[in-house]
Parts: structure tokens; C-alpha cells; sequence
């Protein structure tokens, strides 16, 4: 097949950045037909297309969709209420694991990962750790939503999101979105007898996700929308996406030789450490730490880290390692951070110097309040939350 069907003008060739991890999400619109029974023949490319990045010393996560669609094959039942969709979730998981399994050489490995996986300190660190070391022992893990538990995610569709995520969790330098369509087009490519291929985007603007509108295909989530929501995360992380057409020979074994039929969505600038990142996207924080004018500079100007002479006061009941948000002497949010002293010690503490803590507290986490690589500032912050 030269053009897919959902594709109506050709995107032209172009190179591909240089990468040397990706994350590939494939969509379910790929790996199952109108009944929702899995298919080979594009599942068999895309592996075709694993083994030989693999073959050339690069590293491969797969984030594949496809278990609700598969196990509506095997009930023969449609979509319908949010348990239902769970519960073909569960169903269709086996199966759709299973296909890759037949179809990869390398060992593949199951991970399943909700948001709250990510959002959660802890459980982030071992989903990150369980993935390093899946790919040092040379394994392709195949990540999706754990579904039974996720339940806005299986709402909105986000495994697009969820394969950002696990590119800045992982710190890939790619992420390649595989749909049923070329790439992005100004409008929906079939409803839309105007719509043109856009093969690079340089940012997702306002304007940008309109052209995304249309929502998703028949047995798609979340359609282009999330698709360029996940390109926005990637870039502000510093990871490239491209959105390519997973079901056409030609994009494929352009792939393959490191050209795209598709769309480029480049980072925006250098890569974030994971641990940045994470901060980052945390939705909230479980308390403040006012800080003083000069605390405000070196955090700004020097990239220090928060000490404690530093600290005017403290509000809200917060732990160690929680994340916290710093605001200024007149209550300006100035960033966020992970704070290595609890509420009430922190306050024992605020305006001393550092070698003053073991004295007041009796015991001693360290001279910094918030480290440096557990703080991002309010600039960082806010290019990427919404
Ligand atoms: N501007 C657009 N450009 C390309 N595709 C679009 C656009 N707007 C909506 N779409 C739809 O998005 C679909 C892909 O998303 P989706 O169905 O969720 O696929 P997947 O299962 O691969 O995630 C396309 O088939 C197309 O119908
Ligand atoms: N976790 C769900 C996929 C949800 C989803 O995002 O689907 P898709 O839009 O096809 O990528 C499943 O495996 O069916």
C-alpha cells in the first residue's frame, strides 16, 4: 500500500533527527480491523522495523494500545460503559501481548503503568529503574495503561501521553507516534476536502491543536489531539516526535533508513533530566516555602540549591520529600522543589545557617532545604503545565 486510506495528499520525504532510544506508540487502529480482531500484517512490520533498529545497537520501547479493541474481538461486544471498556481491557491485554511476543525475536517484557505510577515519587523511581534495566538486559518492553485501575485514561485515550511519559521517564531521544494516518493535516484528512499535510510543526500552538479537531477514528481514543498534546510534552522535555502512517509500506521502510513521511515536531531545546521533568508535571503541591529576596537570586541567578538561611516561613503540613512550592517574600510563586525537611522542622530551622540543624533538630538531612536537582523555577514550570 503506497497511501493510506485516511490519507489523502503524501507528506514528502525528510530526514530524521539522530536517535539512539525511542519510544514507538502504536495505536489500536493499527493492530485490529473494524470487529476489533487483532491482525498481523501491520503489527509484523512494525516488529520487522524493531528488530532492525534493534540489529543497529538502538533501543526500542513500544507503548501499544489495543487490548480494549481486542478483547471486543473476542466478546464480539462494543465499546460500552467505562467498567465494560475495563474489563475488555483485561481481556484483550493476553492477546495483544501475545501477538508482539510472536512477532518480536528479542525477549519482550509487559509493563503496565498507570498515571498514579507517575505521579507518585516512589513508584516513578521503580518504573524508571524496572525500564533501565529491561533495556540493559536487551529486552523490548511493551508498555501500556494498566486500564483495570486507570479510569480517566481509558476516558480520554492517553496513551499518547502516557508514551511521552515514559520517553522522559526513560530519556529517549525520539518518539515516534505510529497512527492510521500520515501525520498531521490542517484538518481532518477525510472530512476536510482542504486539509494539507503538514510535515513539521514547530510548535503546538493554539492554532495547531484546532487543525486537530476533528477527534479520533473508529477504533482510536484520542485522536490527533492527544497525539500533539504528547508531541508538546516531548519537546518541552527535549525529545523529537514524529507522527507517521504505521500501516503504509513506504513510511515504514523510510523508517528504516532514517527518513519520515510524516510530521516533525522537534524539541524545543535541550534535554531535561527525568527528575526535572517529573517535578515539572506534577499537578500539586502539599504546601509553601516563603523565601527572602536573596534566596530568590541565587536560586534565579546562580542555580542554587535552597538553604536554610534562606527560609522566612513555612505553610502547610508537609513531610520530607514532599513537593513543596517557593514563593517569594510578597507571596510570588518563584518555583517548586522536593523539600528534605518536614513542616515543623523546617520551621525549627528557618533563617539559621546550615551547620546550626543537628544543634536545633538533632538530627541532620543535609545542609540544603530543596537541592538543586530536586528544583525547578516557575519559568520552567510554566512552559509545560496547563
Ligand atoms: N488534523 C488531522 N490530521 C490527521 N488526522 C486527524 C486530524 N484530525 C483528526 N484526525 C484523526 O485522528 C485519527 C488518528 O487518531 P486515533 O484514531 O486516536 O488513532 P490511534 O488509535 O492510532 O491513536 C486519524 O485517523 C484521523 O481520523
Ligand atoms: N489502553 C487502551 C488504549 C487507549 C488508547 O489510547 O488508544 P489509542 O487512541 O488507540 O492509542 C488499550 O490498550 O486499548
Amino acid at each position: 500500500m503506497s497511501e493510506s486510506a485516511n490519507s489523502p495528499h503524501p507528506f514528502p520525504e525528510q530526514p530524521l533527527p539522530a536517535w539512539r532510544r525511542a519510544v514507538i506508540k502504536v495505536g489500536s487502529s493499527l493492530l485490529t480491523d473494524g470487529r476489533g480482531n487483532l491482525g498481523m500484517r501491520n503489527a509484523s512490520a512494525l516488529a520487522s522495523l524493531i528488530e532492525g533498529f534493534r540489529s543497529q545497537g538502538r533501543e526500542v520501547l513500544l507503548v501499544s494500545s489495543g487490548a480494549v479493541a481486542a478483547g471486543r474481538g473476542l466478546m464480539a461486544r462494543r465499546r460500552g460503559s467505562l467498567v465494560q471498556r475495563q474489563a475488555l481491557a483485561s481481556l484483550g491485554q493476553t492477546p495483544m501481548l501475545a501477538l508482539w511476543q510472536g512477532l518480536i525475536e528479542h525477549p519482550v517484557a509487559q509493563v503496565l503503568l498507570s498515571h498514579d505510577d507517575l505521579r507518585n515519587r516512589r513508584r516513578y523511581l521503580n518504573a524508571q529503574a524496572t525500564l533501565q534495566e529491561l533495556l540493559r538486559i536487551g529486552a523490548v518492553p511493551i508498555v501500556n495503561e494498566n486500564d483495570t485501575v486507570s479510569v480517566d485514561e481509558l476516558k480520554l485515550g492517553d496513551n499518547d501521553n502516557l508514551a511521552a511519559a515514559v520517553a522522559a521517564l526513560v530519556d529517549a531521544d525520539m518518539l515516534f507516534i505510529a497512527t492510521d494516518t500520515d501525520g498531521l493535516y490542517t484538518g481532518h484528512p477525510t472530512r476536510d476536502p482542504a486539509a494539507r499535510p503538514l510535515p513539521r510543526v514547530e510548535a503546538i500552538t493554539p492554532e495547531v491543536m484546532a487543525m486537530a479537531a476533528g477527534g479520533a477514528g473508529a477504533l482510536g481514543t484520542g485522536g490527533m489531539a492527544t497525539k500533539l498534546e504528547a508531541a508538546s510534552k516531548a519537546a518541552a522535555a527535549g525529545i523529537d516526535t514524529a507522527l507517521l502512517c504505521g500501516h503504509d509500506e513506504r513510511s515504514l521502510a523510510a523508517l528504516a533508513n532514517d527518513r519520515l513521511h510524516g510530521t516533525l515536531i522537534p524539541a524545543h531545546g535541550p534535554r531535561l533530566m527525568a527528575r526535572k521533568l517529573w517535578l515539572r508535571h506534577q499537578p500539586a503541591c502539599s504546601g509553601r516555602v516563603r523565601i527572602d529576596d536573596g534566596a530568590c537570586r541565587a536560586l534565579a541567578e546562580r542555580g542554587a540549591s535552597l538553604l536554610p538561611g534562606g527560609v522566612l516561613g513555612v505553610e502547610g503540613d508537609f513531610s520530607n520529600q514532599a513537593l513543596v512550592d517557593l514563593v517569594s517574600r510578597q507571596g510570588r510563586r518563584i518555583g517548586r522543589g522536593l523539600v528534605e525537611y518536614h513542616a515543623s522542622d523546617l520551621q525549627r530551622i528557618a533563617g539559621r545557617h546550615s551547620q546550626e540543624i543537628e544543634d536545633v533538630l538533632g538530627f541532620h538531612n543535609g545542609s540544603a532545604v530543596v537541592r538543586r536537582d530536586n528544583l525547578v523555577l516557575l519559568d520552567q514550570v510554566a512552559a509545560t503545565m496547563h
